[in-house]
């Protein structure tokens, strides 16, 4: 399942205007969806779950007009780990002398994407993650970024690498992603991770940061996919995109919903099974000349009428945003541990 968000997720960052996408993930009805938070999540240290949040779950089915969802605060959660990656960069530090390094390359000036590394670049410094950056303009050509990227990949004080999307249009997205090596793609977009994340018993060096961010929000939350496996092992997966004849019916049927369209308000209310999960991966800016930025960001799911049907939900912005940001932390901590043999 884990692969089905990453292609989709992925397709619905090149081309989120067009693509109206959502994802339903079906969980096995007879198995109680929320149960107690677990303590371990993924790959990431217990100390960093064993502040994971407690609530008194709604069952799946359940829906009254008075009971609004409970909302998954991703904005605690993602502090929280945040907090838990610089303790580990501190214990690093201090055992050899050495911090993890990400660095960044940014084309263009679309606010948007100005806003995801400022917060990238302020989410590394509080952590004591070492944050490098080439900031290349709009017209510059594929060498300039190809020389931009084959310089951090050189760079043994960079175990992070990125390139943020969108990039412009004259730019080939795949050839450039392509020259992101492997061991330093804390995205996760290099076609050999993303071939490793697709198939079965192969272990990907990175998992992508925004599927990667939901598949934490949703244990941390308790609800009972039981990680990546359980997912697989457990959950039946449909995907609805934009040439889905009937989005709301197979919606309905879901008990998470897991929505990536970059369409704002496309999920209705009346498309959610009373219950659901939902988490919403939607952030369609959108201009708002009161806002401090001039633009604010839209999610996919009308929340007023979802937050009245749904069991739990991520609110936009707070949810799934910074989870994305806590684990290119985590993505970038778990890659400098790797390069120093540092347990
Ligand atoms: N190379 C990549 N490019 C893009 C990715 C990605 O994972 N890798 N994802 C998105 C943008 N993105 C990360 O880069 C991203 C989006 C939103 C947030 C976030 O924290 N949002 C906050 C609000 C932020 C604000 O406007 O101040 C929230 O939702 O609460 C972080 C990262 C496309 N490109």
């Amino acid at each position: 399942m884990a692969t089905v968000w990453h292609q989709w997720i992925r397709k619905s960052i090149q081309s989120s205007s067009t693509l109206r996408a959502v994802h339903t993930l079906k969980v096995d009805p007879s198995q109680p969806m929320l149960k107690s938070p677990p303590l371990i999540s993924l790959d990431l240290p217990d100390v960093w779950t064993s502040n994971v949040m407690d609530f008194d779950p709604p069952s799946i089915g359940e829906c009254s007009n008075e009971r609004r969802a409970r909302v998954i605060d991703g904005k605690l959660m993602a502090e929280k780990i945040r907090a838990g990656i610089a303790g580990e960069v501190i214990r690093m530090k201090e055992s050899i002398g050495k911090v993890p390094g990400l660095a960044v390359i940014l084309v263009g000036h679309r606010r948007d994407s100005q806003t995801y590394v400022r917060n990238k670049r302020k989410a590394c410094e509080e952590a004591g993650i070492k944050f490098a950056m080439a900031i290349l303009p709009d017209s510059c050509t594929k060498d300039e970024v190809c020389e931009a990227l084959s310089s951090f990949n050189g760079n043994p004080s960079v175990h992070g690498i990125l390139v943020q999307l969108p990039l412009p249009d004259h730019l080939d997205e795949e050839k450039i992603l392509n020259l992101v090596s492997l061991e330093k793609d804390v995205d996760g977009f290099h076609p050999l991770n993303m071939g490793n994340l697709a198939m079965r018993g192969r272990e990907p060096l990175f998992i992508p940061c925004t599927p990667k961010g939901c598949i934490e929000l949703l244990v941390r939350s308790g609800v009972d996919i039981m990680g990546k496996k359980a997912v697989r092992h457990h959950a039946t997966v449909s995907t609805v995109h934009a040439l889905t004849s009937n989005p709301e019916q197979i919606t309905r049927e879901a008990d998470i919903v897991i929505s990536a369209a970059g369409v704002p308000n496309l999920v209705r209310g009346t498309w959610l099974k009373p219950g659901a999960v939902v988490i919403d991966v939607g952030t369609c800016p959108v201009e708002d000349p009161n806002s401090e930025h001039g633009y604010r960001l839209m999610g996919d799911v009308c929340y007023e009428e979802a937050v009245m049907v749904a069991s739990a939900i991520t609110p936009v912005p707070g949810g799934v945003g910074p989870m994305t940001i806590a684990m290119l932390l985590v993505n970038t901590l778990n890659s400098a541990k790797r390069a120093f043999n540092f347990h």
